[in-house]
C-alpha cells in the first residue's frame, strides 16, 4: 500500500466480528483471510492491523497506530495516555455496554466485596482489580488468569473478576455477582501526536462520525405516514418520540405527510396509536446512518 494517512488498530478476538460489521455499515469494507492479521481496507488513506484488544491502547500510545478501537477496560488497565475520541457502544454480541463483576459460587458464604478480605481472586484484569479492592479497603490476593476464569471457583480461588455481557456464562457456571467494578464499552482512541496533525485528525474525526452514525442507525427506524391535519397536534402531544417530525402539506388541504426517526423499540407502541388517530399509509423503513 502506498503511504496511507492513518494506521488503524483493529481488535482481534471478542470485538473482531462486530467491528468488521460496524465498519461495513459505516462505509469501509475490511477484508481479511482467516489467519492473516493484515486486512485490506477499501480506502487508500487507511491501513490497519488486527491485534489483541488488550494491546491496542499501548500501541496507540506509542504511535504504531494513529488510532484504534478497543475496550475502555484495557485503556484503564494499561493506564494508557491516549485521546478518547468517542464512545462506540457495542460488545461481542450486543449493542450494549459490558461490565466487569466480582463473582463467587452460587452457594458461597461470601456475600459482599468486604467478605473478600484474606481471599484469593483470579482475573484477566489484574491491575484494575487490585486497585479496586484496595480502594474498598479489602486486602485480597489477586492472581492473573489467562481466561476460562469461571472454572476456577471454588477449587482454585474464592472469587473471580470477569467481564459479563449477556450473563449466560455466569448462569452456566452457577455463579453469583457480588459487586460491579467497572462498566466498559468500545472506544475509538487516537495517538496524541496524530491528533495534533490536522490532516490525520480530520480523517479520524470522519471515521468517528461515520461509525457513530452507523451504530445509531442500528437502533432506529424511519416512519412516514399521512395524517388528517386535525389530529396532528394530538398525535405529536401523545408521542414524545415524534417530537421533531418533518411535516409536508398534501394536495388535499385536510391532510399532511409526516416523516420522522424513532427508536425501533418504541414502534410497537407508536404504530397502533397512530392508527387509532387516523393515520394512513404508515411505512416503517430501516436506516443505514443517522448523523445528528
Ligand atoms: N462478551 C465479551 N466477552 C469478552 N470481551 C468482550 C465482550 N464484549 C466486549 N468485550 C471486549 O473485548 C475486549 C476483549 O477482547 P480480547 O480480544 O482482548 O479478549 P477475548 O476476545 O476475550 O480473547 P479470548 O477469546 O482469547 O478470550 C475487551 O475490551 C472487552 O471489554
Ligand atoms: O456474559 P456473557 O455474554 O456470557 O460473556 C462473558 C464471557 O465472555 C468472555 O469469555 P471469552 O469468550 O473471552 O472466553 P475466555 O474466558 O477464555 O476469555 C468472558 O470472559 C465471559 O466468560
Ligand atoms: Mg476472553
Amino acid at each position: 500500500m502506498s503511504n496511507p494517512l492513518i494506521m488503524l488498530g483493529l481488535p482481534k478476538g471478542s470485538l473482531e466480528e462486530s467491528t468488521i460489521s460496524l465498519f461495513g455499515r459505516a462505509g469501509w469494507k475490511i477484508s481479511k483471510s482467516s489467519r492473516s492479521y493484515k486486512p485490506s481496507i477499501d480506502d487508500p488513506e487507511l491501513d490497519g492491523r488486527f491485534v489483541r484488544a488488550q494491546e491496542i491502547s499501548r500501541y496507540v500510545e506509542l504511535g504504531f497506530f494513529d488510532c484504534g478501537l478497543t475496550g475502555y477496560d484495557w485503556i484503564i488497565e494499561n493506564n494508557s495516555d491516549v485521546v478518547e475520541v468517542c464512545d462506540l457502544i457495542y460488545s461481542k454480541a450486543t449493542a450494549l455496554k459490558s461490565r466487569w463483576v466480582l463473582c463467587v459460587k452460587e452457594d458461597s458464604e461470601i456475600k459482599s466485596v468486604e467478605d473478600l478480605n484474606g481471599k484469593r481472586v483470579a482475573t484477566e484484569l489484574v491491575n484494575f482489580t487490585k486497585r479496586y479492592l484496595q480502594e474498598k479497603g479489602v486486602n485480597a490476593e489477586v492472581e492473573f488468569s489467562w481466561g476460562a476464569t469461571e472454572v476456577k471457583v471454588p477449587d482454585l480461588v474464592d472469587a473471580i473478576a470477569d467481564i459479563t455481557e449477556t450473563g449466560s456464562s455466569i448462569k452456566a457456571n452457577n455463579l453469583r455477582i457480588i459487586d460491579t467494578m467497572l462498566y466498559t464499552n468500545t472506544k475509538l482512541i487516537a495517538n496524541k501526536t496524530a491528533w495534533e496533525n490536522p490532516e490525520k485528525r480530520r480523517k479520524i474525526e470522519s471515521i468517528a462520525m461515520l461509525l457513530q452514525a452507523a451504530l445509531s442507525a442500528a437502533s432506529k427506524v424511519g416512519l412516514k405516514m399521512n395524517l388528517p391535519k386535525s389530529s396532528l397536534n394530538r398525535i405529536i402531544g401523545a408521542l414524545p418520540a415524534l417530537r421533531t417530525p418533518t411535516i409536508s402539506q398534501l394536495s388535499d388541504p385536510a391532510w399532511v405527510a409526516v416523516e420522522t426517526i424513532v427508536d425501533e423499540k418504541t414502534v410497537r407502541e407508536i404504530i397502533p396509536t397512530l392508527k387509532e388517530n387516523g393515520a394512513e399509509g404508515i411505512v416503517e423503513y430501516s436506516l443505514n446512518k443517522v448523523v445528528p
